[in-house]
């Protein structure tokens, strides 16, 4: 259901966005959704130079993470986004929107990812609230740490009481749409890597077949 992600970016690329941030033209992030009133936060300007580094490293993290990439099945990520809260500032609850502009295309957005960049002990509140069922579960990470989310839940960012709040966000398209769907496959994934040398071979041909006809039933594309 959600995937924490305890090491996507190394210390030297926590610190070199965090230096990225310092200056890098930040707008109202309401650019990026003006209908919503309880949106507070401060959005990196794409058209500033130095977005585009910012993207790069997150990218090439998440490239290279094999949790990510085990558990997302990435079709599409949006670029990442650089964010900042600063005290008074807060996302309310709110639905991400199913499709989002990527250039001339639109993206399903399958599922969110919060990329800590601030070291949680320098702000107060700000914790990333997620709704399920009854429950309401904050996530507040540690610098390059991750959190992999269902963009189909009601969400919030709870206001930032001091400090600052930088964090990079992004929405990715998986090749499986349906969660649950894409659960059954990642299990059977992750089981065949742990016990597929072990198995019995026949047996782990059979786990592949299954595997396989999965993916060819349920993926996009
Ligand atoms: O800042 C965050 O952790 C999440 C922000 C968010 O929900 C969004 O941008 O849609
Ligand atoms: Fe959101």
């Amino acid at each position: 259901m959600f995937l924490k992600i305890k090491q996507l970016l190394t210390a030297a690329e926590v610190a070199r966005l965090d230096e990225i941030s310092r200056d890098l033209k930040f707008v109202d992030g309401r650019a990026t959704n003006p209908a919503n009133q309880t949106k507070l936060n401060q959005q990196a300007d794409p058209a500033d130079p130095k977005y585009a580094e910012s993207v790069q490293i997150v990218n090439a993290a998440f490239a290279r993470s094999r949790e990510f990439m085990d558990f997302a099945m990435p079709k599409r990520v949006a670029p990442p986004l650089l964010s900042r809260y600063e005290p008074g500032m807060k996302y309310g609850a709110h639905a991400d929107a199913a499709l989002i502009p990527l250039g001339n295309a639109r993206l399903r957005s399958d599922l969110s990812c919060t990329v800590f960049i601030s070291d949680p002990s320098s702000y107060e509140g700000g914790e990333l609230a997620i709704n399920i069922g009854n429950q309401r579960i904050p996530f507040k990470g540690a610098p390059g740490e991750a959190i992999v989310y269902p963009s189909t839940t009601l969400h919030e960012v709870i206001p930032v009481r001091s400090g600052q709040r930088l964090v990079s966000i992004t929405f990715i398209e998986s090749l499986i749409v349906d969660q649950h769907q894409r659960m059954q496959v990642y299990e059977l994934n992750d089981i065949a890597a742990m016990e597929g040398t072990t198995m019995r071979w026949e047996n782990r041909v059979r786990l592949d077949v299954v595997r396989q006809n999965l993916m060819r039933m349920w993926s996009t594309t």
